[in-house]
């Protein structure tokens, strides 16, 4: 696993509520990719299933019109996928499609192959890490993750095996305690090939992960999140309520 620890030291902001805490993310996120291409790069964005990522993907394309953003030299990932079929609701892609990706015209997407496409979620999990090699930098501009209640990231949960994945970008899950139980995920090894990292938590409910993610001390085991960190910045986006035990 990367030592990270060595990396700059994370960065907290909090905003009153979750419409302000996706507000003020898509923004961000919508100057960062325009930004990246006045200076002639083609930004790799990670996103991130879960319910406040799709509260700021609805804040990107409502602010897209005025960002200037060329929504086809930007290219997105998923941190993680779950192993179902393409049109299954279930998929971090299609909810980004439809919250975003599709109504600002972004036509590179990287997805996860799906159940029914792949036999296996290890199938789909070593395609997909062929094509982070092939189709991108092997890394990310900006990723951007949420936080279980339990701290996991992706689908890197307390005390399972894809926690402990070396020498590969990719992992498959089964049981997730978090349902479906069968997905794909980045390991920490990619997830920490990333220049900036965005925490996005919103709801007391996150409150203690929060604060176990940022704790002077604590075991990457228990709390997952504690593995990853921008090689140039770290920043966690809360609202009031999650950053409510710091
Ligand atoms: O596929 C997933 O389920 C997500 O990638 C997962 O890592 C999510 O980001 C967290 O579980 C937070 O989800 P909520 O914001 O809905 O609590």
């Amino acid at each position: 696993m990367t030592d990270v620890t060595d990396r700059p030291e994370a960065l907290v902001e909090v905003h009153p509520d979750a419409d302000s805490l996706a507000t003020a993310v898509a923004g961000e996120l919508l100057n960062r990719i325009a930004d990246a291409q006045a200076a002639g790069s083609v930004p790799e964005i990670g996103l991130t299933g879960g319910s406040i990522a799709e509260a700021i993907h609805r804040e990107v394309a409502r602010l897209a019109d005025d960002s200037g953003v060329d929504w086809g030299a930007v290219q997105f990932w998923f941190g993680d996928e779950r192993f179902v079929p393409r049109s299954s609701p279930d998929r971090n892609a299609g909810q980004a499609r439809a919250a975003f990706l599709d109504a600002v015209g972004a036509f590179r997407v990287q997805e996860v192959p799906a159940a029914a496409e792949v036999a296996t979620a290890e199938e789909a999990a070593a395609a997909y890490a062929e094509q982070f090699t092939t189709q991108g930098t092997g890394g990310f501009d900006i990723l951007m993750l949420g936080i279980g209640p339990d701290g996991h990231v992706a689908s890197l949960f307390p005390g399972h095996p894809g926690l402990d994945v070396t020498g590969a970008t990719t992992a498959a899950v089964h049981d997730s305690p978090k349902p479906p139980p069968d997905r794909v995920t980045f390991t920490f090894e990619a997830l920490n090939r990333a220049t900036t990292v965005w925490f996005v938590a919103s709801g007391a409910g996150k409150a203690d992960a929060v604060r176990r993610g940022l704790a002077e001390s604590g075991s990457v085991a228990e709390t997952p999140a504690r593995g990853v960190r921008g090689e140039r910045e770290t920043t966690w986006f809360l609202d009031h309520d999650a950053a409510g035990e710091l």
